[in-house]
Parts: C-alpha cells; structure tokens; sequence
C-alpha cells in the first residue's frame, strides 16, 4: 500500500501554480496516471522516487515513511529504489544493451528472460545509439525491471512502440508484474493504451 499525500509549487510561467495530490495505491495495483500536459504527472513520478522535494507532503509505502515533511523525514532516492522509466529513456550511451542490464542485476537468467520479452535478445551488444526509438524504449523498461522492483514507475514508456509490439509486451508485463508482486504507476497519454492492464486511475487535472 502506499499512501500519498503531497503539496509542490510548480515553477510554471502559466498555468496550475501548485500540485496537491492525496491518494492511496492498493499493493500490487497497476494505476493509469493521466491528465493533461503540464498538470504534473512527471513531477508526481519524480517525487515518488525521491528526485524531486515537495514543501509538504508524506509517503508511507508499506507502513515505511518514505517522506514525512512535518517530521524532516525524506528518503534518498538510492533507499527507495523503486524501477523508473524515464520519459526520454535516460540510456547510457556508453553502455550497450547487455551493460545496461548486468549494472542493475547480477542474475543472468533474469537478465536472459528481459531480453526476450524486450525482443533485444540479438541487439545485446549494440549500444543506445544504434538502437531503434521503440528499441531504446524497450531497454529502458527492461532496465527499470532489472531490479525485480517492488515499485515501478512509468513515464509513457509505450510512446514509441508499434500497436501490435504495444499489445504483446503489455500482456507479457502483466505478467512479470504480477509475479514481481510490484505497484505500479503509468503515466499515459492515450486513453486506450492502458484497458486490461490498469485496474485503477489518478486524473491529475
Ligand atoms: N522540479 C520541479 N520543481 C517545480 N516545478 C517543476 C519541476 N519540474 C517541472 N516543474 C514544472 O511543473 C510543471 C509540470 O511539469 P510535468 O513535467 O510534471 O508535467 P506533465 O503532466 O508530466 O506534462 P506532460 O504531459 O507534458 O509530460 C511544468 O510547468 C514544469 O515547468
């Protein structure tokens, strides 16, 4: 379970001034996070994380305070770890698509099994830059697994990916996150996308 309750002053020029979210995700909840551009859903994500400080705020996830302003608690990003999928992938671009995998885990079959369900399995040794957009999407979620994260955080991470790539790894991630027993939170665009993965919803207006 984790328990939400936040207030951030966004630095807008127009627009919402503050960001005031108050919510609780069920464990093992998959939550399509939307609303539109601007409102907030990435500084949501990044404050999850530990990446960005609101002024107030708390975040209990499974009965550990991860933030808790009033008592000048905030977690390191590094002591919540949760798996994140960054909007612009956020690759090494030294590292090739192995390197990136075997940095996060040192469990070789798990690594083998993302890279199957990733479809990278023959680009292991190719780096980010000769990688395809949808391929370099791909890496990006297989890495924020590595880590058998019992929370993942997605930031449009479908963006790229063809209908019919869409719909296969969506199935298989149902999948991988159920056995991960992981909460997960998806920042999506398109209304469509998320029916029969999500089973809730944040509308960040
Ligand atoms: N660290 C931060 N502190 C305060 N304000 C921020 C911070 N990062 C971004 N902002 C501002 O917050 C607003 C919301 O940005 P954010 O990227 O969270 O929106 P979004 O809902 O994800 O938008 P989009 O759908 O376009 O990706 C923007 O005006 C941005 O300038």
């Amino acid at each position: 379970m984790i328990d939400l309750s936040i207030e951030k002053k966004l630095k807008v020029y127009q627009g919402k001034q503050v960001l005031k979210i108050s919510h609780q995700f069920d464990p093992g909840s998959i939550t399509k996070v939307y609303g539109p551009s601007g409102a907030g859903k990435t500084t949501l994500l990044k404050i999850i994380a530990g990446l960005v400080s609101p002024e107030k705020g708390k975040i209990v996830v499974d009965n550990k305070t991860w933030l808790d302003t009033g008592n000048k608690i905030n977690l390191p990003p590094q002591k919540r770890m949760p798996g994140f999928v960054f909007q612009d992938y956020a690759l090494f671009p030294n590292m090739t698509v192995r390197d990136h995998l075997q940095y996060a885990t040192t469990d070789v079959d798990w690594i083998k099994r993302l890279l199957f369900l990733g479809k990278l399995d023959t680009l292991t040794d190719h780096k980010p830059i000769h990688l395809s957009g949808g391929q370099q999407q791909r890496l990006a979620i297989l890495r924020a697994l590595a880590i058998k994260p019992k929370l993942v955080l997605m930031d449009e991470p479908f963006s790229a990916l063809d209908s019919d790539m869409k719909t296969e790894l969506i199935a298989d991630l149902k999948l991988i996150f159920k056995e991960l027993g992981a909460t997960v939170l998806i920042v999506s665009h398109n209304p469509q996308e998320l029916e029969g993965l999500a089973d809730g919803e944040l509308y960040i207006p």
